[in-house]
């Protein structure tokens, strides 16, 4: 569809047209519109409250449960919309994952853990779970570390290897999209950095979108970098999004000048 074309030349995976969303009477977002780069990192930066979380949550529609949350406005994950009626929630889920703050392993084996999501979307041979979990384990460099300890409690593992685990968790049922809600902050700098390396990687073939408060890792690994703020009404508002290189060499809005030098936030 060629309104998903970007003038970048690039493919838009999700679109955002006027996003208004409210907790009861409160507004977390206000007119938010932007386009989200396929196979890129994206990354939600700005000030705590100012509904970064939120946003993110809207795209495989994790705020639903919240009583009185209300959406307006249009999100479209390729050309369907994702706050459709007819849009069927668990298979949304399915296509766009998300990885937690903390590492969140089922109490369970390494192995139950990666093919939990499988099996609830059907898949029962053996050799086939087989497979899947060691191709995922693989893809974020855990298998050599973990083959022989599949049958082991997840929860015995280092934090920075349980928030890999889940990372393959969360690959294990082919997403498209990957939601990384603040997924290196409980780690340590050593994990942190071997979890950049893999998103790195993942955004070949996935879209990745990342909430951070490290300006500094926004800067290593985003290819699009999204700057948020409370307007006077505590609504988030969308200040200025374009390619991490111009948002932190060139800003073109003093507000995201002065967050990115640290005068505020
Ligand atoms: N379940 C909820 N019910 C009511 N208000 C909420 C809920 N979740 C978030 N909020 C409010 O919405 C606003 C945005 O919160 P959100 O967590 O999205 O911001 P954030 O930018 O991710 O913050 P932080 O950086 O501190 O994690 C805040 O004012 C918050 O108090």
């Amino acid at each position: 569809m060629d309104d998903l074309i970007l003038k970048s030349g690039q493919r838009a995976k999700i679109k955002t047209d006027s996003v208004n969303l409210f907790y009861g009477s409160f507004q977390a977002l206000k007119n938010v519109t932007m386009d989200i780069q396929e196979c890129a990192i994206t990354a939600i930066i700005g000030p705590s409250g100012c509904g970064k979380s939120s946003l993110l949550r809207l795209f495989n529609r994790m705020n639903d449960p919240i009583p009185g949350v209300r959406v307006e406005g249009k999100i479209l994950l390729d050309d369907t919309s994702i706050y459709d009626k007819s849009m069927d929630v668990v298979a949304l889920k399915k296509r766009v994952g998300m990885v937690f703050q903390k590492p969140n392993p089922f109490p369970m084996s390494v192995y139950d853990n990666m093919v939990f999501g499988p099996r609830h979307h059907g898949i029962k041979q053996k050799a086939r779970l087989d497979e899947i979990a060691e191709n995922y384990l693989s893809q974020v460099a855990l298998w050599d570390e973990l083959k022989d300890k599949l049958k082991e409690p997840a929860f015995d593992l280092s934090p920075g290897q349980q928030q890999r685990l889940c990372i393959a968790r969360a690959l294990a049922v082919e997403p498209e999209v990957l939601l990384m809600d603040e997924s290196c902050s409980a780690l340590d700098p050593e994990s942190t950095m071997q979890v950049e390396g893999l998103m790195e990687e993942l955004a070949q073939k996935y879209t990745i979108l990342i909430v951070t408060h490290s300006m500094e890792q926004a800067a290593r690994v985003s290819h699009m970098t999204a700057f948020m703020m409370m307007d006077e009404d505590r609504a988030g508002t969308l200040v200025e999004y374009a390619p991490t290189e111009e948002i932190f060499a060139n800003p073109k809005d003093k507000r995201t000048e002065d967050y990115i030098t640290g005068r505020f936030g």
